[in-house]
């Protein structure tokens, strides 16, 4: 299995270029990230082409957080704002290579007009990101860290993918959500499997490296290979010791690695 550091959480003591530097340092096949808009994207490209590693996918705009914002494009009212950040998103990543936009739902009451609203702008989203050889991803996020947010399971994402019915569409697994959300997680992957753009791992319950916590990842991971998954694994945890730590926390990568 190939994985991805998401410098999101990991390295963040280090400005993202340098980051992308000590993740090729420490072993990683790939990197990913949430929010890189404040980076010049000329200086992470030179990270990323220095390294030979491939930054996979970022977050659109998560919005005021400090308002409790965590995501624009399921905000009935806000899709002017919505479709500015997608924009600005799909040219980001084109320009740093990436893969993949993960378009964020936000919070919502939850109810059909939000959900109309989410399908819209991922309409939109999809057919910008498919003139530029770029996926939208939507995952499930888990409401015990994130009250209220949109999207927290995979029937519901299943919907929205069947609503939309794009082939730039795909699904965001986190399994540190999901295990929250509904566990299940292997029989879920393999059956979504067909609809899978990307996979995640953090332990559960304290988000910390994933070879502690009550999913066996290891054996997951072995799982995950069987069912033919081909992407990369992003790392999306917080060191237990810190940022500053991430290094001396990746016991997990070579023991994940070896089987
Ligand atoms: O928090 C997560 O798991 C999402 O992947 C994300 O990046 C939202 O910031
Ligand atoms: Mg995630």
């Amino acid at each position: 299995m190939r994985y991805a550091a998401n410098l999101g959480f990991l390295f963040t003591d280090l400005a993202l270029p340098d980051a992308v530097r000590a993740a090729a340092q420490a072993g990683f096949d790939a990197v990913e990230c949430h929010f890189p808009y404040e980076t010049p994207v000329a200086d992470l490209r030179a990270a990323l082409d220095e390294t030979g590693l491939r930054m996979l996918a970022l977050n659109t705009w998560p919005g005021d957080r400090d308002a409790g914002e965590f995501g624009l494009c399921a905000l009935p009212g806000r899709q002017d704002d919505a479709r500015r950040e997608i924009a600005r998103a799909v040219d980001y990543a084109a320009a740093a290579g990436m893969d993949a936009v993960h378009v964020m739902a936000g919070r919502t009451d939850g109810g059909e007009a939000a959900d109309a609203c989410f399908c819209a702008n991922l309409r939109f989203a999809c057919d910008l990101a498919a003139a530029r050889n770029l996926r939208i991803l939507i995952e499930p996020i888990n409401t015990r860290d994130v009250p209220g947010y949109h999207l927290s399971g995979t029937d519901h994402a299943e919907r929205v993918l069947d609503a939309v019915q794009h082939d730039a569409l795909g699904l965001m697994f986190d399994c540190y959500h999901m295990q929250i959300m509904q566990g299940d997680l292997a029989r879920t992957l393999r059956r979504l499997m067909p609809r899978i753009g990307h996979v995640q791992i953090a332990a559960v319950p304290d988000r910390g490296e994933p070879d502690a916590g009550e999913v066996n990842y290891s054996w997951l991971m072995r799982e995950l290979a069987e069912m033919g998954y081909g992407g990369h694994v992003g790392a999306e945890y917080r060191p237990r010791a810190g940022a500053g730590s991430t290094a001396a926390g990746l016991s997990w990568l070579s023991a994940f690695r070896d089987g």
